[in-house]
């Protein structure tokens, strides 16, 4: 072989290597080995060693559980939609098996997006794509002790939280043993702001304040929907650029929305930890709405717990389980798990209270809501929907998004028949709704943007 003095990226390709970011590493070795006395051939036997060996999509998708059905035309399109993304996305090599809930819909247009309602188990791989920005997008309940005027409680939260985008500058803070945790984590360090900024926040699109009592006792509930706000969304953007640049180097064929992090690697480590203490947050973030709640009607907590339905799991097998709109639903799936999912359906319907029921086709889990069958704006362009009646319905911004009223979800007592059907839980008691809060149509007719 020749010897040639200096090794560039055209030395490279002559010696038949594919470009890539390894070359980086590459040139280094080379140049220290050839600065060291190294012929050619001693320099391509190492550089064969650091080459990437590339990981390929699969050619066919592996088989996966529809635990749907559809009723009528729209469900049948909607079904066919969520079958074809997933028969792409069960092409990615990391996945062996997944599975959709009774509640899916797509969540993209771009082949292999995860559906709402997806669940996919991954070896050694966290995919940022496949929780979103969301992340811990999950639902809380309190039950009180005293029988309270529901309206008294819904005026209440209110009155303490904050719905729209943004935050509310620091007015109460998160846990110090949370906050301690950022400053040494990468994928943390810097966002004290949000978390800070965000704390007791609702956020907009379909977060809501759901007030009602329990069937069983009679009891004033209060059910949140939120995930971690700014905070998960610059977690998410800094998981999917590392993921970006991983697959980049070891998979640089598949998509980007599928990119991975290497879950026993360095920076694998440092985005799980970070994960569970989004979860630790926005866990606290929901209970801090609850306990202002609480203080604001002077009632006392008798029952309390939550579920995330955007989130990472990891089962005893050592599987990388990820539900997108999906609610774990076996027994100790967290440390804090009291053995009881929560389903919201719509405002105007019944919020479920299951035992969970560890499903193996499910791979676990359990629908998070009713779902839609269409986006939101597909849905007003075809709809004009009314306000319900027979329930306190507020917006926050004082105008409603008319695409998170009932009609722009699937119908509830269908998705419960499928629960039903499909095994995936037994309701053990409803909240019955009085009323909720939500963001509204902020965009168009915010107080503060009219104040300026
Ligand atoms: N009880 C209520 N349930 C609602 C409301 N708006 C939506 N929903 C249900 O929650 C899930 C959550 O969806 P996600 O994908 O954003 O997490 C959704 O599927 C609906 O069934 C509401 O105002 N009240
Ligand atoms: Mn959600």
């Amino acid at each position: 072989m020749r010897v040639s003095q200096t090794i560039d990226g055209d030395t490279l390709i002559a010696w038949g290597f594919r470009p890539g970011r390894w070359f980086k590493d590459a040139l280094e070795t080379a140049n220290t080995m050839r600065a060291g006395g190294a012929d050619d051939d001693a320099i391509f036997v190492a550089l064969q060693a650091l080459q990437p060996i590339e990981t390929l999509m699969r050619t066919n998708g592996l088989p996966f559980s529809m635990l749907i059905d559809a009723e009528n035309e729209l469900e049948r399109a909607n079904i066919a939609a969520v079958a074809q993304h997933m028969d792409a996305l069960m092409r990615v090599p990391t996945i062996v098996a997944g599975a959709v809930m009774p509640d899916a819909c797509p969540s993209g247009t771009t082949a292999g997006t995860i559906p709402v309602g997806g669940v996919v188990a991954c070896e050694d791989a966290i995919h940022p794509g496949f929780h979103s920005s969301d992340i811990c997008c999950s639902v809380a309940i309190t039950v009180f002790a005293r029988k309270d005027d529901p309206k008294r409680i819904l005026d209440a939260v209110q009155s303490v939280t904050h719905f729209g985008p943004g935050g509310r500058d620091g007015i109460h803070m998160p846990p110090d043993e949370i906050m301690s945790k950022f400053a040494v984590n990468p994928f943390l360090k810097g966002l004290e702001r949000f978390a800070i900024g965000h704390f007791a926040t609702q956020g907009d699109g379909n977060h809501f304040a759901y007030v009602g009592h329990l069937k069983s006792t009679g009891h004033a509930a209060l059910v949140t929907h939120h995930g971690s706000r700014g905070l998960g969304a610059q977690v998410y953007k800094r998981g999917m650029a590392v993921a970006r640049k991983h697959t980049a180097i070891h998979a640089p064929k598949i998509p980007d929305h599928n990119a991975w992090i290497k879950a026993s690697s360095e920076d694998g480590r440092a985005y799980w930890e970070a994960l569970q203490i989004v979860r630790l947050w926005t866990k606290a973030n929901h209970h801090a709405i609850h306990d202002l709640t609480a203080a604001k009607i002077g009632n006392s907590i008798v029952d309390r717990f939550w579920n995330e339905h955007n989130f990472v799991f990891r089962k005893a097998d050592g599987l990388f389980y990820h539900g997108k709109g999906a609610t774990p639903n076996w027994s100790a799936f967290s440390d804090d798990d009291d053995g009881r999912t929560i389903v919201p359906l719509n405002m105007a319907e019944p919020v479920l209270l299951l035992k969970h029921r560890d499903n193996k086709n499910a791979l676990g889990f359990a629908p998070h809501g009713a779902g839609r069958n269409v986006g939101r704006k597909a849905f007003l362009r075809e709809n004009k929907p009314r306000l319900p009646t027979g329930i306190d319905a507020r917006f926050y911004c004082g105008k409603p998004d008319l695409s998170e009223l009932p009609e722009a979800y699937k119908n509830a007592a269908s998705v419960r028949s499928q629960i039903a059907k499909y095994g995936l839980g037994e309701v053990i008691d409803e909240v019955i709704p009085y009323g909720s809060i939500m963001a509204g149509d902020w965009e168009t007719d915010a107080p503060w943007r009219k104040a300026r």
